[in-house]
């Protein structure tokens, strides 16, 4: 069995591409291969420059010519040697002498009759199947070169267009056949003969239909077109950042695809291979590793999934909208046929055409440039009518575009327009007219052209993008916010992987700058970008951004600052359908109602707030109270140790060094708040308190819990961290002598909070414990939480670990980020 490739001119540009296509064509020996190929790039270019030159007299032709020719030495003699070469530079000189010849005679003529001109362009095939023929023999592989003219048979079906001719052509391979038998042929791609041998190309493109053509002839298994993309993409990948590479198409969707301009194959090249069901393959030449996309026969079994019923997108710009309306067309016959004549008459094409079927109008696309003389033409045609009110207008409606959506199995899907309009409506995007042919391949929309892209955008991400594409706005790049990009860099690709949850970071906002992007933030260098990109902080413009300057499909910001500024917005937000994950407790601490607000809209939508880091960081707290609750169990207390800052403080100030020390470490670990004194002061741990009763059911305010700050009365006053952080030090001794009175009673001093919830109360303060209680068992930055409930009456449940440091809080940020995934439908 034959396979079939075709190596087109990029393919083919330089002799060292030349070599790797020979490589390529050498590498597997498990079939036949008939290779065909194009013109080296810019050559057929250059030759039907030539023509043109010598038919206008222009001298510089045969300069030109000296060019085609050198290009061609130039490259044999870098790829071939010996024998080979001499034989190839003799037919070259030849072939160009020939060419001067001709051309001569064109230029003395004035004129290029057709088949002089089909003669003059296709020595570019000529020559590179030539060189790539003798480059395969080098390696002593059985290698014919076919030129194809001897057995391609086309007669001219149309301007500029030719059929072939399947039986005459198949004749004539037979015998070319049994003249030549070898396992590779390298052959022409583009040219032909007429049935009388008159030497002819296949026109513009010709090589892919040619290879279609031998595929056909010699009942390939299958045609490779070999290019430098690595495949068909899902939309104009320089629109669509997201577009994806197609594994599979049908011929018809192909087809479809090609008439809007998207760079797959000429229509008329499917039509050969279609009729014998044999595959088409579009491959990268400059990446072989890339599968490529297959073009076939509608696989049966295919996914019948809703989005995947949408194969791609494209649009066509530059056109107008013509709109005939009026009540004298309802039931008129010929009121069509008249519009359309008068549209022929000035050669206009029409794209697309939309009639209700109430008939009180129809519309048409033609290209703008064609537009003048079909509304004039059109007026001239309806004066009477217009005149008489039959018809009330003959409208334009200028600077339009078509949006396209193609895939053969929207036929038989209901739901697809339904997805296609909906994601047109939420990007805010007007649809000035509607066509789907019955055939379903495609359905097409009319819009301004401003709104083309956008709409392109965000048809393809309501069909192409994984329904958890969450995009995400960090306010508050600092520790636990630096942290979780860098955690959210190092894991997008698995997520997107494993789960097809697709993290994109559209913006960032710091304090005084911002950082946005349409598509996300490059994770690996958000720092760089933030210092070169950055514009002035602007949180109002920044949720915007958020909201509306993108088209995917969940949005969510995460607020990892400890501003309670920030933090008053969040009902906003969620009422805007915006997600929210924070580690900041500002929101749940702060006033009750507020609270209750916030938790009630949180409760009615389905719109997220997550904050399991504002309690024990990363330590599932909230999830666990949550599950408690939400499965009917009781809380009756909730005691623990809940600040990291204060745990590190009292885990190591035993003796060895100063308590300022370790205040200064528990801050340098990242432990602490912003301001260190929210901690010491009780205030921290305070609201986690609030936080933790309000989550049981109890309406306390902040100023309801008892707290023993452990700032000194001194130190209150402090302008700033540092200044308090500079006079702790004189504090020492006190500290020192509490340390000793506790430990001459065999007891450590640790910081507790507690949720009285039988009793309604809170409290937050200094304790001293026996060494053997577990809360003098903690070490390094340990939270320690233990729930007694109905259920855990005995025995507490306890929750333990790490409740403060970059990583851990960042973790926990994070994990909010991924159960509100599998809220959105992620996968587990
Ligand atoms: N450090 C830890 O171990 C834990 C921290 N948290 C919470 O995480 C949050 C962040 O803490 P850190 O990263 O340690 O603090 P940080 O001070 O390092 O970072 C906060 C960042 O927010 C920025 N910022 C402040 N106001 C802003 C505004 N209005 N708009 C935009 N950006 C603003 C600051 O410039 C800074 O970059 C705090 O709410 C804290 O309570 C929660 C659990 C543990
Ligand atoms: N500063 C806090 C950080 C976590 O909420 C602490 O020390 O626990
Ligand atoms: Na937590």
């Amino acid at each position: 069995m034959w396979s079939v490739h075709k190596f087109g001119g990029t393919c083919m540009g330089t002799p060292q591409r030349i070599q790797n296509v020979a490589d390529v064509v050498l590498g597997d020996s498990s079939e036949r291969k008939l290779i065909i190929v194009s013109a080296m790039s810019k050559v057929t270019d250059m030759m039907y420059s030539l023509v043109h030159k010598a038919q206008s007299r222009d001298d510089s032709y045969t300069e030109e010519l000296d060019k085609v020719f050198e290009k061609h030495m130039a490259a044999a003699k870098d790829l071939l040697d010996g024998e080979n070469l001499a034989r190839f530079l003799s037919e070259l000189h030849s072939d160009i002498s020939n060419l001067r010849a001709m051309l001569r005679a064109i230029y003395i003529a004035g004129h290029a009759t057709e088949s002089f001109s089909e003669f003059v362009v296709g020595h570019g095939e000529l020559w590179s199947s030539q060189m790539l023929s003798y480059a395969v023999q080098k390696s002593g592989a059985s290698c014919s070169w076919m030129d194809t003219r001897e057995v391609l048979v086309v007669k001219p079906s149309g301007p500029d267009m030719v059929d072939p001719d399947y039986e005459e052509s198949e004749k004539r391979l037979e015998k070319w056949f049994s003249r030549q038998p070898a396992e590779i042929i390298v052959a022409t791609g583009f040219i032909a003969s007429t049935a009388e041998n008159i030497p002819t190309t296949l026109k513009r493109d010709g090589s892919d239909f040619s290879a279609a053509i031998i595929g056909s002839l010699v009942r390939a298994r299958q045609v490779t077109i070999w290019t430098d993309v690595d495949g068909v993409f899902s939309a104009d990948p320089r629109k669509v950042s997201e577009a994806v590479i197609l594994s599979t198409l049908s011929y018809q969707e192909a087809w479809e695809m090609s008439y809007f301009g998207a760079n797959v194959l000429h229509p008329r090249t499917i039509i050969p291979v279609m009729k014998d069901n044999i595959p088409i393959v579009i491959r990268n030449m400059f990446n072989l590793s890339a599968p490529g996309t297959v073009i076939c026969k509608q696989p049966a079994n295919e996914d019948a999934d809703l989005d995947a019923c949408v194969k791609s997108f494209a649009t066509i710009d530059k056109l107008a909208l013509v709109n005939v309306e009026g009540t004298g067309m309802a039931g008129v016959p010929g009121t069509s046929s008249a519009i359309f004549s008068a549209v022929k008459e000035v050669g206009a094409n029409v794209i697309m055409i939309s009639q209700a079927s109430s008939e009180h109008s129809i519309c048409f696309a033609v290209p703008e440039k064609e537009v003048a003389a079909v509304s004039a033409a059109l007026h001239v045609r309806f004066r009477e009518a217009l005149a008489a009110g039959r018809l009330s207008k003959v409208e334009v409606i200028h600077d339009c575009s078509i949006l396209a959506a193609v895939g053969l199995r929207m036929a038989s899907t209901p739901g697809v327009s339904a997805i296609l309009f909906d994601a047109l409506a939420k990007a805010n995007i007007n649809v000035r007219a509607i066509a789907q042919g019955c055939s379903e391949y495609n359905i097409t929309v009319v819009l301004k052209q401003e709104d083309c892209v956008r709409a392109l955008r965000a048809a393809h991400s309501r069909f192409f993008l994984s329904k958890t594409t969450l995009a995400i706005g960090v306010i508050g790049p600092g520790l636990i916010g630096a942290t979780l990009l860098n955690q959210l860099r190092d894991q997008v690709a698995i997520l997107k992987e494993n789960m097809n949850i697709d993290v994109r970071v559209i913006g960032i906002t710091g304090a005084s700058t911002m950082l946005l992007s349409e598509t996300g933030v490059d994770l690996t260098r958000w720092k760089e970008e933030m210092q070169k990109e950055a514009k002035p902080a602007d949180l109002a413009n920044f949720v915007r951004h958020l909201s509306e300057d993108h088209v995917f499909p969940n949005k969510v910001l995460v607020d990892c600052t400890a501003d309670t500024n920030v933090a008053s917005h969040y009902y906003d937000w969620l009422k805007k359908g915006i997600h929210v994950i924070t580690p900041n407790k500002k929101a749940n601490s702060g006033p009750l109602d507020r609270y209750l607000k916030l938790r009630t809209l949180q409760r009615a939508s389905y719109t997220h707030y997550f904050y399991e880091a504002t309690v024990g960081a990363g330590l599932p707290i909230i999830s666990t109270l949550r599950g408690l609750l939400e499965t009917g169990d009781k809380i009756l207390r909730i005691e623990g140790i809940f600040s990291g800052t204060l745990s590190y403080i009292f885990n190591n100030f035993e003796g060895t060094r100063s308590f300022s020390d370790v205040v200064a470490e528990a801050k340098e670990a990242g432990y602490t708040e912003p301001d260190p004194r929210d901690d010491l002061s009780g205030t921290d741990v305070a609201r986690k308190v609030i936080i933790l009763a309000r989550e049981s059911g109890l309406r306390l305010e902040l100023s309801d819990i008892p707290v023993e700050s452990l700032v000194p009365e001194a130190l209150k006053s402090c302008s700033s961290p540092n200044e308090f952080m500079q006079k702790l030090p004189s504090f020492d001794q006190d500290w020192a002598r509490q340390r000793h009175e506790a430990e001459a009673a065999g007891e450590v001093l640790r910081y507790v909070g507690a949720v009285d919830v039988l009793n309604g109360k809170g409290r937050v303060e200094l304790q001293r414990y026996k060494r053997d209680h577990p809360f003098a068992q903690l070490s390094g930055s340990d939270n320690i939480i233990a729930f007694t409930t109905s259920r855990y009456k005995e025995q507490p449940l306890i929750v333990r670990g790490p409740g403060a440091g970059a990583e851990v809080t960042a973790g926990g940020v994070f994990c909010d980020i991924l159960r509100l995934a599998s809220y959105l439908g992620a996968p587990s």
